[in-house]
């Protein structure tokens, strides 16, 4: 069980200076937990996952922050009472997003993140989220199943599998990006990609299992090398 206290060694110029990540999650949890891992054992250095936030009350995602000692919290568009459930107008839609975003915004910049990671987070941020988060000087970067500028939004390795199965997957590749995150939903500016093959008598979980199976390290790698980059900024500030 890692310790919040518990911080990767410190190495370099500022020793002291450590990289405060909030991460956010909408389900299992397995990349939160590759997160963790990492930080535990300095694989992503000096850092410390000081927050978890979910969006779903059955996330496994806020059990793994739990054993890990992080704290999180449940915070949703419907339950925060933000919006009616059944809400059909769409302009009260927008406004209960715009609110929602801009709480979630003010919540997470509360624990003075110096990187925001999306995990599995499943709800596309507008405005009010991204400009107070990027005022703050926070970078946000996400993981998605697909690479970049293809299968945007969700449920993106099922879109990938359908065009496998009817031939029209490009070089019956899909794969995975980490990618900063803009108002722009996954075309933000890709850190790192990888491809992931798709096989003759592949079926849709065999798929999904090659690409989480692949994410996991992504993630992480991809983690670090932003942490990096934080770190430099902070120790050079
Ligand atoms: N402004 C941005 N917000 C988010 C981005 C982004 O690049 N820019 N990435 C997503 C993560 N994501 C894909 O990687 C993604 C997640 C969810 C959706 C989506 O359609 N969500 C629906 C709700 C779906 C549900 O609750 O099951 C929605 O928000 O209405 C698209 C893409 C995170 N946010
Ligand atoms: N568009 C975003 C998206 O689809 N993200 C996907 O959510 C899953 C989270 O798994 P986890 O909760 O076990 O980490 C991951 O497979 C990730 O690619």
């Amino acid at each position: 069980m890692s310790n919040p206290d518990v911080s990767s060694a410190g190495t370099g110029a500022d020793a002291d200076a450590e990289c405060r990540l909030t991460v956010l999650c909408s389900g299992n949890g397995t990349n939160l937990q590759a997160l963790i891992d990492a930080v535990a054992s300095g694989e992503i250095p000096r850092s410390r996952i000081t927050k978890v936030f979910i969006n779903r009350k059955t996330a496994y995602a806020a059990t793994r922050a739990h054993q890990a000692g992080i704290p999180s919290e449940y915070f949703n568009l419907v339950s925060g009472g933000f919006q009616q459930k059944g809400e059909k107008d769409e302009a009260k839609l927008r406004e209960s997003r715009a609110r929602y975003d801009a709480a979630l915004a003010q919540k997470v910049l509360q624990d003075k993140p110096d990187l925001i990671v999306l995990a599995g987070w499943m709800h596309v941020f507008g405005e009010p989220f991204l400009t107070p988060v990027g005022a703050a000087g926070v970078p946000v970067i996400n993981l998605h199943p697909a690479l970049p500028g293809k299968y945007d939004g969700a449920n993106a390795i099922e879109r990938a599998y359908q065009d496998f199965q009817s031939g029209k997957l490009e070089n019956n590749h899909t794969g995975i990006m980490i990618h900063y995150v803009t108002i722009e939903v996954d075309r933000g500016e890709p850190i790192m990609t990888q491809t992931v093959e798709c096989r003759q008598g592949d079926s849709l979980d065999d798929l999904e299992n090659r690409i989480h199976a692949a994410e996991h390290g992504l993630l992480v790698r991809a983690t670090a090398k932003v942490v990096g980059d934080v770190l430099s900024k902070k120790s050079s500030s």
